[in-house]
């Protein structure tokens, strides 16, 4: 079950830090085998998909018995490098960086906020969810190639930029929450979140596919 799996498709890749989470939780509290059934009520996904997702790597679930969450664990474990701690540049300490500062993404142990940056000399040298705020003229000299990922929480109008010089720094992924649409190098990931779209998409799923069964329509 190691390197030698069938590259995962993006969108299992995408669900695995939530399985992740859910097994953790029924570790953690003795459980030893879990049902695909048990497993979509938990994460909102239909039992189908979890059957195929998990057949990715291997994990077979065997009738009447399930999965074993021990296998499944190690397996996350190895694959989302939990080791490993990604460090994480937060730019734009308003209102939805403050947010996420503060909630510097706990539950998720591979991955965090270790500084972030701010234009506002009132915010400059503060310190923010544990994370000191850095004048975003000092962006070069603080990130030095060393942080891989990024996150936009600036006004539209600075992130293309602020994209430009993140880009230069050697940044490999963006997630961005502005409403920007940003032009990046090939090798740069870029992940948009707009929530007025992933509201309305909700309510467009809603009206179309209002039976319960539509609770598989996770498209994430
Ligand atoms: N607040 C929300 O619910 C929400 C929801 C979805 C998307 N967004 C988007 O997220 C972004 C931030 O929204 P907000 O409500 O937190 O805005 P905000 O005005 O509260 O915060 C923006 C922060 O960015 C700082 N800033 C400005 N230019 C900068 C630069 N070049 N580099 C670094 N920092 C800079 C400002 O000083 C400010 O602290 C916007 O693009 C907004 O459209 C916000």
């Amino acid at each position: 079950m190691s390197n030698e799996q069938p590259k995962i498709p993006q969108a299992t890749a995408k669900r695995l830090p939530l399985y992740y989470r859910f097994l953790k939780n029924l570790h953690a509290s003795g459980k030893q085998r879990v049902s695909s059934a048990e497993l979509s009520e938990a994460v909102k996904v239909d039992p189908a998909t979890i059957r195929r997702d998990f057949s990715y790597f291997g994990a077979l679930g065997k009738k009447g018995y399930g999965y074993n969450v021990h296998y499944l664990l190690s397996f996350f474990r190895q694959t989302l490098e939990e080791d490993e701690v990604t460090e994480v540049a937060l730019f734009g300490v308003g209102n939805l960086g403050t947010a996420f500062l503060n909630y510097n993404f706990s539950k998720n142990n591979n991955t965090k906020i270790v500084m972030a940056f701010d234009v506002d000399e009132q915010k400059v040298g503060t310190t923010v969810g544990g994370v000191p705020v850095y004048h975003l003229d000092e962006l070069e000299e603080r990130l030095r190639g060393d942080i891989p990922v990024a996150i936009l929480t600036v006004p539209a109008s600075a992130a293309q930029a602020l994209t430009d010089r993140l880009v230069a720094q050697g940044i490999k992924g963006i997630l961005n929450f502005t409403p920007a649409r940003l032009n990046v190098p090939d090798h740069i990931r870029v992940h948009h979140i707009d929530l007025a779209i992933e509201l309305q998409s909700l309510v467009y799923f809603l009206k179309n596919y209002p039976s319960p069964s539509a609770k598989g329509e996770n498209h994430s």
